[in-house]
């Protein structure tokens, strides 16, 4: 069973609320396609991670896997669960992490986990819960409201953990935290999934999303453009990469730079850098190989999960819409 199903899932607000609409009574109201005929899964215990520009729909998606949206057509399930009729079953099984979390000001941090712990109806140890985020026993004794951002987002993911949940939400939860703060996160986002949860995890932090998901799915425009590894959009966008070999003798750059794929040639000394796609780095090495010279030894950078987003979210679709990759 799928942790997590969405078919043709569609999503329209009314924007009447626009600033001239009292002045003019009789205009239509806007409506705005948040999401649109949206449909794929994520496996149980699988780490997803979910991208896109702002305004892409990803909030609105997440909104509507714990209900806090309805869908205008299409269906949610979560968990086995229809997501709008079952709401408080998926929700006592899941953790979320919102996007920009506020505290209760007055309450401490320790206080604020007993909340989540007992909403769960769970029996976590509450300090066992606030170490593992980081959150040391004084600091969890203060008022939630001194806290830094850090600190509050921290405490939210130990709410979100409360309860052994079988599904974590979790939006931007990285946002606020220091490069500790975030390896910690990583690790206990891969010691969740390794339990037999799965993680919706939504991030503009790619770094953060490349180091720890099995599959990424990309929004555009309320849909979802691509959906795959990182290794297979990697495969499929032909994004650059940069080669970098160490030559003895005189290469032939004239020949190197007329290949298929081949972007750029600039030379470092002995060193030749060429930019190129995935799929052109061995014929560079056998144009310089057969122009003369002798490669010593040659080292790549791939494309960044950033240079995939990039190529999947500005200008046109690298791929058919039509064919979104499973
Ligand atoms: N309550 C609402 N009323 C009207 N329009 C909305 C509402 N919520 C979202 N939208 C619109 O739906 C679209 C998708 O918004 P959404 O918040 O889901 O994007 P997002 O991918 O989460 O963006 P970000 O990365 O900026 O958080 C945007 O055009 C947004 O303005």
């Amino acid at each position: 069973m799928a942790a997590i199903e969405l078919n043709g899932v569609t999503k329209r607000f009314e924007d009447d609320e626009g600033l001239f609409d009292s002045l003019l009574p009789s205009s239509e109201p806007d409506t705005v396609t948040a999401v649109d005929d949206l449909s794929f899964s994520v496996a149980e215990g699988e780490v997803f991670g979910f991208l896109g520009p702002n305004g892409a729909g990803k909030s609105t998606t997440i909104n509507m896997l714990l209900d806090f949206v309805r869908p205008t057509g299409g269906s949610v399930r979560v968990l086995g669960h229809d997501a709008q009729a079952e709401s408080v079953a998926v929700r006592r099984r899941t953790g979320v992490l919102p996007e920009g979390y506020e505290v209760y000001d007055r309450l401490t941090g320790r206080e604020h986990v007993e909340f989540a712990i007992e909403s769960k109806e769970a029996d976590d140890d509450p300090d066992e819960l606030l170490s593992r985020v980081g959150l040391a026993p004084d600091e969890a004794d203060r008022r939630a409201g001194g806290y830094s951002k850090g600190m509050s987002q921290r405490l939210a993911l130990a709410m979100a953990l409360a309860g052994s949940p079988d599904l974590l939400v979790l939006d931007e939860p990285s946002s606020g935290l220091d490069p500790a703060g975030a390896r910690e996160m990583r690790d206990i986002v891969r010691a969740e999934a390794d339990r037999g949860a799965t993680v919706f995890f939504s991030s503009h932090v790619l770094a953060q999303v490349e180091a720890v998901c099995d599959r990424v799915g990309i929004m555009r425009d309320g849909r979802l453009i691509a959906e795959d590894t990182i290794e297979g959009l990697r495969d499929r966008v032909d994004a650059e990469a940069t080669l970098r070999i160490d030559v003895d003798g005189d290469a032939d750059l004239d020949a190197v730079r007329a290949l298929d794929g081949v972007s750029s040639v600039e030379t470092d000394g002995d060193r030749l850098v060429v930019g190129c796609t995935d799929d052109a780095k061995t014929r560079v090495i056998e144009a310089v190989e057969v122009g003369g010279a002798t490669v010593a030894d040659f080292e790549t950078d791939s494309a960044s999960l950033e240079d995939i987003f990039l190529a999947y979210t500005e200008g046109d679709d690298p791929a058919d819409e039509s064919e979104v990759a499973a």
